[in-house]
């Protein structure tokens, strides 16, 4: 990767996630609070293989910004090393998800490293390839050089915005939320036009998840509803 990027990824307290999945789950448990609770372990595994898949890539830094105690305890706590932890969870300010993206983009740009750039991926990305986000965040890089202020890759659908990397966030984004492709566009952001099947491909409905297993989704997705937590955190923090 060209220059360094720090990645924001919020994930909404998993009770009150991901309510337009409630289709995949209606089969799964006979009450209504056990099918409530089988899907805050999808928006789990779905946040969690999103989570190791930029674990895996070149993200320099990571944000997960959540009130969620499952959601944070995805990154587990640091085991002492001497470094600066390379993800960290940072408290939802709890107004909404453009105020969550820019609480996490606030902490990365406070911390000791060098400058870089600043992204944001929704934590609903399962079929996520580390590949696909390193080769999106060069993308960016490339046309944020060149002038644009902003970079961003529409969700499968097209309405919706997967991936946003910022200049300068606060200062005109981000736009999160109803066709925020149109939004990002009208907003200056530059649409990046790589094919990325799994970094486009949100899990909205319930033929989302379909869809992603088609692509080939991360283990927490592939062995819900069978298992709701991941046995081992998958980055350390403080
Ligand atoms: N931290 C944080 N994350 C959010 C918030 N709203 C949405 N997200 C995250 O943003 C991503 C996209 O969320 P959406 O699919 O738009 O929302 P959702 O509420 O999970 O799903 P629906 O109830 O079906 O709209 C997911 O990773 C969510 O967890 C918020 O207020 N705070
Ligand atoms: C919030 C967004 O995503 P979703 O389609 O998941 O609602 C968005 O695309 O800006």
């Amino acid at each position: 990767m060209a220059a360094p990027v720090d990645l924001v990824v919020p994930i909404k307290e998993l009770r009150r996630a991901k309510s337009r999945l409630v289709g995949a789950t209606a089969d799964l448990a006979p009450t209504a609070a056990g099918r409530s609770a089988s899907r805050a372990g999808l928006a789990l595994a779905l946040a969690s293989d999103t989570l190791a898949a930029v674990l895996a890539s070149s993200v320099r830094r990571l944000a997960v910004v959540t009130s969620d105690p499952h959601a944070a305890a995805l990154i587990g706590p640091a085991d002492g090393a001497k470094e600066p932890p390379r993800a960290v969870v940072v408290d939802d300010p709890g107004t909404g998800l453009n105020a969550a993206v820019l609480a996490g983009a606030d902490h990365l740009r406070g911390g000791d490293d060098p400058p870089g750039l600043v992204a944001a991926l929704l934590g609903d990305v399962p079929a996520l390839r580390p590949a696909e986000l390193d080769e999106a965040l060069a993308a960016a890089a490339g046309v944020i050089a060149d002038g644009a202020p902003a970079a961003f890759v529409a969700d499968h659908t097209g309405d919706g915005t997967t991936l946003l990397v910022l200049s300068r966030p606060g200062d005109g984004g981000p736009h999160f939320g109803p066709s925020s492709a149109r939004v990002h566009e009208t907003a200056g952001a530059v649409a990046l036009t790589g094919a990325w099947p799994g970094l486009r491909h949100d899990v909205d409905v319930p033929e989302d998840l379909d869809q992603v297993r088609a692509l080939g989704v991360g283990p927490a997705t592939r062995a819900w509803p069978d298992v709701h937590t991941p046995a081992v955190p998958l980055a350390g923090c403080r």
